[in-house]
């Protein structure tokens, strides 16, 4: 299908918002009045740079408030609308978008406002442009899409249909479900908007809080399919008010853009096939398989009312064209974490290593890489000069540079991860060593992808001389969760690339305390829990996330967990190695007692050890503990979750935040003698 964006959804001149369009691969752009009127471009120029670029001009908006009670005011509402007729003839521009009216002075009786749109609609014809209808959420009269509906069928005019618009739809709760009754021809345009699920004014929350389908809390691929469903087969075009992408650089918001549509294109294709109808589902997958692969009694066995609600959706997916990716890569967890540092912070991380209990196991054969190693679990250190971890180290200063996730197919996953306009990273690789598939995700970290057959045929053994097992171990399992501290306009694009690249999906948004400001925080993750990533953002300067990003220069991994089956013994050992833990007041632990009813021995060694503990509301338990900061950027955290806790302890959160920001103490002191 054809995608386009509406130029408000992006900062920049209008010239600078067309190039980055063009850029991300978009065929066409909706034309914002407003970015019109303040171009140092004629409309001419603007039609011409338009056609340079390879985009089309799908949709001039808004014109507001066209229908009137009052006849004089609608007659001149007509002038004016045939002064951006005029308009729409330089530019080249064929439909304009005629929001619903949300003046006092709108007409309140349908059949007065359908006659008025047909008097437009006949000048427009004479034109050749068409009017497109729009109920805003906020209208004076007309903020139901069905009333939109009935009031151009009532004025039933060729050059006049509606514009749906996810946004104005599902922020009023509306059902999308009746879309699928709007004759096919009649929807004109269609503009898709997300956001995140608040209850606020209807109108400030569309003009500050849009985001691109996937960042927010709307069901678009319901939406979509039921517009699919009805017929329509125009431009899928992004219309996102935003605050924040009003700031952020246009080439990057471009990108996004693109890769929202692309992910809503693919996850309407996965619901029709996970429908509940068998001949609409098989049909979806592949329209050329239908007939030949469905058996007849699955045809049967459909319930018919299923069976009627589906097919339309199943019918036009076969005759559209939508964006097929390759599959979301089946991930097994992280296979290693990689750590940019420099000669003066090297040996200090290689202490925090093996305090945690890990051991140098292997020396890379032709780099400056060491592997450090606990039960499967890698970590590697990098300081090989002119590599990516060096550039890297260059930008953030000692930090995570990459991550490696063990996936059922390395290459497919780059594939599927480049399909979303990512870009495949290829480093420097020595002879005879191994090529792991690999992209550069949006904040500039490398994501690595390791497949079974690269482990199988050893591949840590190619690369590295590996050590004898010295078995320092102190019972740390796999990674558990890698929170990410992100600056505010790289966080939807965050959630977005989780959820595109690797098929993760996200939980709830939540509010946390710092003693210095807010933090949100949202964590994605695989079905079962082997890759669980939290996202964090703070507006103020101060708090945690907020230092962490600046000292950092950018996104990065704020902190690491490692789960444990005995979080008391493993605290106890690092503690023995001269590692240091966040120092929890005793206030908490004297809160904790009152909160939850709880073993007094237990609550003594939480209380002794300063480990962290929540427990849900079905009694799962999470146990967890976390060091102070290493530099000032990125710290460790050791998990222990009991009986199906999911969670990420997000109640001690505050009390985490203010421990960090008061604590001075080093991570870790080598221990006595040595
Ligand atoms: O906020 C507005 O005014 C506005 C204008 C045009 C649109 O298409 C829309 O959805 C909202
Ligand atoms: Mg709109």
């Amino acid at each position: 299908m054809r995608r386009s964006i509406a130029t408000v959804s992006i900062s920049g001149a209008l010239e600078d918002k067309m190039e980055s369009i063009a850029r991300a691969r978009f065929d066409g752009f909706e034309v914002f009045e407003n970015d019109l009127i303040h171009s140092a471009l004629a409309p001419r120029q603007i039609g011409a740079l338009a056609a340079d670029l390879g985009l089309s001009i799908d949709l001039y908006q808004p014109f507001r408030d066209f229908d009137a009670a009052d006849d004089r005011l609608f007659r001149r509402n007509l002038d004016r609308a045939e002064r951006k007729f005029d308009l729409m003839g330089e530019l080249g521009a064929t439909m304009i978008l005629i929001c619903s009216n949300v003046s006092p002075t709108a007409a309140t009786d349908d059949a007065q406002i359908a006659g008025q749109l047909y008097e437009l609609a006949e000048r427009a014809a004479k034109r050749g442009i068409r009017l497109a209808y729009e109920s805003l959420a906020w209208a004076r009269h007309v903020w139901d899409y069905r009333h939109c509906w009935n009031i151009v069928r009532q004025a039933d005019h060729p050059h006049l249909g509606v514009c749906l618009d996810s946004f104005h739809i599902l922020s009023r709760g509306l059902d999308p479900k009746h879309i699928e009754d709007i004759a096919s021809e009649k929807i004109f345009f269609l503009q898709l908007a997300d956001a995140p699920l608040m209850t606020m004014d209807v109108l400030q929350w569309s003009r500050h809080y849009r985001c691109f389908p996937g960042q927010g809390g709307f069901d678009l691929p319901k939406f979509l399919g039921h517009v699919l469903a009805a017929g329509y087969a125009g431009p899928l075009s992004l219309e996102i008010f935003n605050d924040v992408f009003r700031e952020a650089p246009s080439r990057d918001t471009t990108h996004d853009a693109m890769r929202s549509l692309l992910w809503l294109e693919e996850q309407v294709k996965l619901r029709a096939v996970e429908g509940l109808d068998v001949a609409s589902a098989i049909g979806a997958a592949a329209p050329e398989a239908r007939e030949a692969d469905v058996p007849a009694d699955a045809v049967v066995a459909a319930p018919a009312a299923a069976r009627s609600q589906a097919t339309p959706l199943a019918a036009a997916l076969g005759r559209l064209e939508l964006f097929s990716p390759p599959a979301p890569p089946r991930i097994d967890g992280t296979a290693f974490v990689e750590f940019a540092v420099d000669d003066g912070t090297e040996a200090a991380l290689g202490r925090v290593f093996s305090a945690l209990g890990f051991e140098r196991a292997g020396e890379h054969r032709s780099k400056r890489v060491t592997l450090w190693r606990q039960g499967d679990t890698n970590l590697v250190i990098n300081n090989e000069p002119g590599s990516f971890a060096s550039e890297f180290f260059r930008q953030h200063g000692p930090s995570i540079c990459a991550i490696a996730l063990r996936t059922d197919d390395g290459q497919r996953a780059v594939n599927r991860a480049t399909a979303f306009h990512l870009p495949r990273f290829e480093g420097r690789v020595g002879p005879h060593e191994t090529t792991i598939p690999a992209v550069r995700t949006v904040d500039g970290s490398i994501l690595y992808f390791v497949s079974p057959e690269l482990e199988a045929r050893g591949f840590w053994d190619i690369d590295f001389r590996l050590a004898e097992p010295a078995n320092r171990a102190i019972g740390l399992g796999r990674v558990d969760h890698i929170a990410i501290a992100a600056p505010i306009e790289s966080f939807d694009s965050a959630v977005l690339f989780q959820r595109a690249a690797l098929g993760l999906e996200p939980g709830d948004s939540l509010e946390l305390t710092d003693p210095y400001g807010m933090v949100r925080s949202r964590a994605l993750s695989n079905a079962d829990r082997s890759l669980r990533v939290a996202l964090n953002v703070s507006q103020s300067r101060s708090t945690v996330i907020a230092r962490s990003v600046s000292s950092m220069h950018g996104a990065g991994v704020h902190h690491l967990a490692f789960d444990c089956a005995d979080i008391f013994a493993s605290v106890a050992a690092a503690r023995g190695r001269g590692l240091a833990f966040l120092d929890i007041p005793d206030n908490y632990y004297d809160d904790l007692a009152a909160r939850f009813d709880i073993d007094a021995a237990v609550l003594d060694r939480l209380r002794m050890l300063r480990v962290l503990y929540d427990r849900d509301a079905s009694g799962g338990e999470f146990l967890h503990a976390y060091t102070p900061m290493f530099e000032g950027r990125f710290f460790f955290e050791l998990v222990q979750r009991i009986g199906g806790y999911d969670g990420y302890g997000a109640s001690n959160a505050p009390v985490r935040m203010a421990a960090l920001a008061r604590d001075t103490t080093s991570l870790v002191t080598p221990p006595r003698g040595v």
